[in-house]
């Protein structure tokens, strides 16, 4: 780590010298022929000529743009000197690393069918449960996990059972709860509390599970369900504790809370546990939460629960969890096309304390069943060049292209996914055209109903393109330090829009079912391909179609071969295809705060992602709350890239950053300064788990910044992992 932050300041002091060895040495006179040849090669004709002159910027000054070896400076124009403040404002298409072409790889991956032919009424349930399904909810087929699950489960015997992303998991376990808490000879009543416990990571999670029981549930009133999750009052949870619930689906933090302080809450009849997306638990640290939840039981229930594991991706914790938690298990691997039966748990009962008995020796341990219909591609962009280039795919797909997208962005922590979720509506969410624009300017804004935005005269003067006015892009945000209730509005939200943009976290990459999803963007890498597997595994869900597209920088090129070795098939996607769609619409960029400041169509999709760049720039340049917004974002991008898995290090180099260039990629003309103190204190702490940094106003201490996203409303889970900077670390307890 300290190698990283050595080189991270190299980089910083080499930037530096570039940037001054580039701008700052005028005396040569080599360098001012240079100079003025560059000026007009490139400057002029990617930025002078298509807004910034004149501008006025923050303080009031006019400003214009003057090229200086390639880069452009804003100069005081009144003094026509550079100033001390001026700011490099660095070209996006030059000075970049070359963008390696990457020929697919013959890879043979691994497929899963998804439906099977057979229908629920064929299982040995309830006719009404299996109308239910197939006339009320409209699945006349079972899928092919469903098959293999159900008739298992419903002789009661325990499971661990793996099948692709979207495969419909969920009902493959609640379908067998429903139907014996129905067929139960002593009805089930409220006040008889919970039969079933079904543990999940998230709150999102725990919702839709509620909310599948819910359905389930409509012909067998009688069976009551209930939700637990951090960031709900704890009064209102015991309050419906105390009415009654008989499925009883919880974020485990919370679970083991109520287990704890609320008395009314007794797991005595628990028939059933469920441990949904088992991998990412233990992955979250919640190993300790569940052992306690699995001896609560123990010391509560006369009889051992059924117990059932599931996750698209099993890991080696699972192997032990399962040795922990299962008796006698089936294990159903729908990749490998039977079931697995090998060599079976010593335990007959869970226990925590006993030591692991049982090796899940499954094929395929590392090669994870991506749905067959998903395209998956890649695209490697320098990193000046990313924001421009997220935001031309963003208003392709979702603006251009009809009908348009409904598109996942997945950014590895939440100060940068505040970021661009607010740079992206304040730029793009506002976007006008340019002849509505002028005819503003020239009318005033009561005028704006009478604009012809189809004029000739305009149409002439900007390349005669003529657009029909589109609809706007809607962006949404989800993390998990937003408050509960914009958590749940943005939740439900993406879930009715058709088309729009939700900016995620991991914390949207794992179960949920998010309908229509187009496009998942992986706009920062995961690292591991687990998390790759879960997040494209938003879209494509239920033989549905769906795309993917994964964007990597030059230095990072070699994840491709990684997930390849994971049977993990992509195609790469030009730079240019994703700019072109700017250039085919220039009309109906964004335009300048100045309108009358200067403009010439752009006529390459260079000069179209550059005019594009210009006004996300000017944007945070005009706005200090965007500005901040900006810092931050960049701070725990680097923060991010630093805490990468030693394994993902190999690839992710937080050395091999450019930190003018990362800059740039935030919209900042230039690197914050505290860089160092933000790389430092990321360095200090070896972190296991994916954390993000959550927007705030003040500078973040690294215990916030390190918080989990996924806690269940109370203190971060992993605190253990957690190191004070250049302390030792201190083992400390969870406050609930
Ligand atoms: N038999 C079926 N026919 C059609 N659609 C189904 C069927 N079973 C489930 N679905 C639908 O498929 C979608 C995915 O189901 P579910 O969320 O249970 O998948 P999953 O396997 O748990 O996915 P993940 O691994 O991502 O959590 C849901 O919208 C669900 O309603």
């Amino acid at each position: 780590m300290d190698e990283d932050f050595a080189n991270i300041s190299l980089n910083l002091v080499a930037e530096d010298i570039r940037e001054s060895k580039t701008n700052k040495i005028h005396g040569n006179r080599t360098s001012r022929v240079q100079q003025r040849k560059d000026a007009k090669n490139e400057s002029e004709k990617e930025r002078s000529n298509l807004s910034f002159t004149p501008k006025e910027d923050s303080a009031g000054r006019k400003r214009k743009l003057e090229s200086d070896g390639g880069e452009s400076v804003a100069t005081d124009r009144s003094t026509s000197k550079k100033r001390k403040s001026d700011v490099v404002i660095s070209s996006l298409f030059r000075k970049n690393p070359e963008i390696p072409v990457i020929s697919s790889s013959e890879v043979d991956t691994v497929t899963e069918n998804v439906f099977t032919g057979d229908a629920f009424k064929d299982l040995p349930i309830h006719p009404f449960l299996a109308s239910n399904l197939e006339e009320k909810q409209g699945f006349t087929q079972l899928t092919e996990v469903q098959k293999r699950s159900i008739p298992i489960l419903l002789q009661r015997k325990d499971a661990l059972i793996k099948s692709q992303t979207g495969s419909g998991k969920t009902l493959a376990y609640a379908v067998p709860i429903v139907q014996s808490l129905q067929a139960r000879k002593l009805k089930v009543r409220r006040d008889d509390g919970p039969y079933a416990l079904v543990i999940v990571p998230t709150r999102e999670l725990a919702l839709q599970s509620y909310d599948t029981f819910q359905k389930l549930l409509k012909p067998f009133i009688w069976i009551v369900p209930g939700c637990l999750m951090g960031g709900e009052k704890r009064k209102a949870e015991k309050s419906r504790l105390r009415k009654g619930v008989n499925i009883l689906v919880a974020t485990p933090g919370r679970l083991m809370d109520h287990i704890k302080m609320t008395s009314v809450l007794h797991l005595a009849r628990i028939q059933w546990l469920v441990i949904d997306e088992a991998d990412r638990l233990l992955e979250l640290g919640y190993e300790r939460d569940i052992s306690q939840i699995m001896n609560a039981l123990k010391s509560q229930c006369p009889d051992p629960p059924q117990t059932v594991l599931l996750s698209a991706t099993l890991s080696e914790g699972v192997e032990r969890l399962s040795s922990i938690t299962l008796n006698d298990p089936e294990h159903i691997s729908v990749s490998d096309g039977n079931d697995i039966r090998e060599q079976k748990s010593a335990h007959s009962v869970p226990h925590v304390t006993s030591p692991p008995g049982h090796v899940l020796e499954e094929k395929n341990d590392n090669n994870f069943a991506v749905p067959s219909q998903l395209k998956q591609f890649f695209i490697i962009t320098p990193c000046k060049l990313r924001l421009v280039s997220l935001a031309a795919m963003v208003l392709w797909k979702c603006k251009y292209s009809k009908p348009a997208s409904k598109v996942i962005v997945f950014i590895s922590t939440q100060d940068s996914v505040h970021f661009h979720c607010k740079l992206f509506s304040e730029v793009l969410g506002k976007s006008r055209n340019i002849k509505e624009a002028l005819k503003k300017l020239a009318f005033g804004e009561e005028e704006e109903e009478d604009v012809d935005v189809g004029d000739s005269d305009d149409d002439e003067r900007y390349g005669n393109i003529r657009q029909p006015k589109k609809e706007e892009v809607k962006f949404y945000q989800l993390y998990g330090d937003m408050p509960q209730k914009e958590r749940q509005k943005t939740f439900s939200d993406f879930t009715a829009t058709t088309s729009g943009v939700l900016f995620c976290t991991d914390v949207a990459a794992r179960g949920l079912d998010l309908p229509n999803v187009d496009w998942i963007i992986q706009f920062t890498s995961p690292g591991a391909t687990v998390d790759y597997i879960h997040r494209v595994g938003r879209t494509a869900r239920a033989g549905t179609k769906g795309h993917s597209l994964l964007f990597l920088m030059p230095s990072e090129a070699g994840y491709i071969q990684e997930l390849n070795k994971h049977k993990i098939s992509l195609t790469q996607m030009e730079l240019s295809t994703v700019l072109q769609p700017l250039l085919a619409n220039i009309s109906d960029l964004p335009q300048p705060d100045d309108l009358n400041s200067k403009h010439q169509t752009p006529r390459t999709h260079e000069e179209a992602a550059t005019f594009l760049q210009d006004r996300f720039e000017e944007c945070i340049l005009n706005d200090k709350e965007m500005h901040s917004l900006a810092g931050k974002g960049f701070q725990s991008f680097i923060r991010g890239y630093a805490t990468y898995s030693k394994e993902a290090k190999e690839i992710f180099k937080v050395s091999d950053l450019h930190l003018g260039h990362v800059a740039k990629s935030f919209a900042l003309r230039e690197a914050p300064t505290n860089v160092h103190n933000v790389t430092a204190k990321s360095g200090s702490g070896q972190r296991k788990n994916k954390k993000d940094v959550r927007p705030s106003k003040r500078p973040l201490s690294f215990k916030q910044a390190t918080l989990s996203e996924y806690s269940a409303g109370f203190q971060s889970n992993n605190k253990k992992i957690m190191a004070k900077p250049g302390g030792k670390r201190k083992p400390k307890t969870r406050k609930r």
